[in-house]
């Protein structure tokens, strides 16, 4: 795989606060590690090799050596600290990249390797299939199939050479969250993306990467999609959810008698 660099925006200290109605805050410090645990999993599973933790704050040994004890020789694991808020610490980090940045939040506690692999599949090639059948399509009106097959597949591959650093540089790709939030982003051209987050953030990606003129891709999925942000959203990791996560919200809810109830009530 080409070099890009994934990075991992993570707020250690009283994360989560929309949660705070359901759980305390140490019970919010350990879900977030948690959900950044299974984050990492599955990043090592989609066949990323190199993670950065861009924390806002310090992280205690203790936590720090967990976190560690998730690389291996083909996954690194690097954590930087920076105290800006969230916008500003990513755009730095940004900045200082010359290679295409993968961001993922951290409370994605659903998220599949299926769906890392969707964000971080070559554009060139997506484009260069793209532009081949468009091309198959029109030559079959004038030639036969067989000779407008084998044109095509001699074209794309000139394209795929030719094209290659435009395409490849010039898009971003978005997984946005259910609530019009941006849960994970490919960024072609760190140099000039700047993010936005918070406040319909999706929306506000899109308009970023028109006013840059850089292409937009669309990447949905529902596992993708559910990030953790209201006491409900606790439900999908009930219905949909496994491991070490499942088995702390199944816990902590449990002896919650009120949101128990309203999970039961609303199956
Ligand atoms: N580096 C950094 N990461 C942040 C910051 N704020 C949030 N994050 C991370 O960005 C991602 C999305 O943030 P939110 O969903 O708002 O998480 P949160 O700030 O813990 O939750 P709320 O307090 O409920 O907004 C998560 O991975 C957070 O850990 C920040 O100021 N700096
Ligand atoms: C970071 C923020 O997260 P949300 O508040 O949507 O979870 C966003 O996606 O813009």
């Amino acid at each position: 795989m080409r070099a890009i660099k994934t990075v991992i925006p993570f707020k250690p200290d009283n994360p989560k606060s929309r949660l705070a109605s359901v759980l305390t805050e140490e019970e919010r410090k350990i879900f977030v590690g948690l959900s950044l645990e299974n984050v990492l999993s599955v990043l090592k599973e989609a066949g990323i090799k190199q993670v950065e933790i861009l924390s806002k704050s310090v992280l205690n040994t203790a936590d720090e050596n967990n976190l560690m004890s998730f690389s291996s020789p083909d996954f690194e694991i690097i954590i930087i600290t920076d105290e800006a808020d969230l916008s500003t610490a990513v755009n730095t980090y940004l900045k200082s990249s010359d290679v295409p940045v993968f961001i993922v939040m951290a409370d994605l506690a659903l998220l599949t390797k299926e769906d890392v692999k969707a964000m971080t599949e070559p554009m060139a090639e997506s484009m260069t299939e793209l532009m081949a059948e468009s091309m198959t399509e029109l030559m079959a009106e004038s030639m036969t199939e067989l000779m407008a097959e084998s044109m095509t597949e001699s074209l794309g591959e000139s394209m795929a050479g030719a094209m290659a650093m435009p395409v490849r540089t010039n898009f971003i790709r978005i997984a946005p969250g259910k609530d019009g939030g941006t849960n994970m982003m490919y960024i072609g051209a760190p140099d000039v993306f700047e993010v936005n987050y918070y406040g319909e953030s999706f929306k506000k990606h899109k308009e970023e990467a028109e006013r840059k003129n850089l292409i937009c891709e669309v990447r949905e999925s529902f596992y993708a999609a559910a990030d953790m942000d209201e006491p409900e959203d606790l439900f999908d990791i009930l219905r949909y959810g496994s491991g070490k996560i499942l088995a702390f919200v199944e816990q902590t809810i449990g002896e919650k008698e009120g949101i128990r109830k309203e999970f039961n009530d609303n199956e």
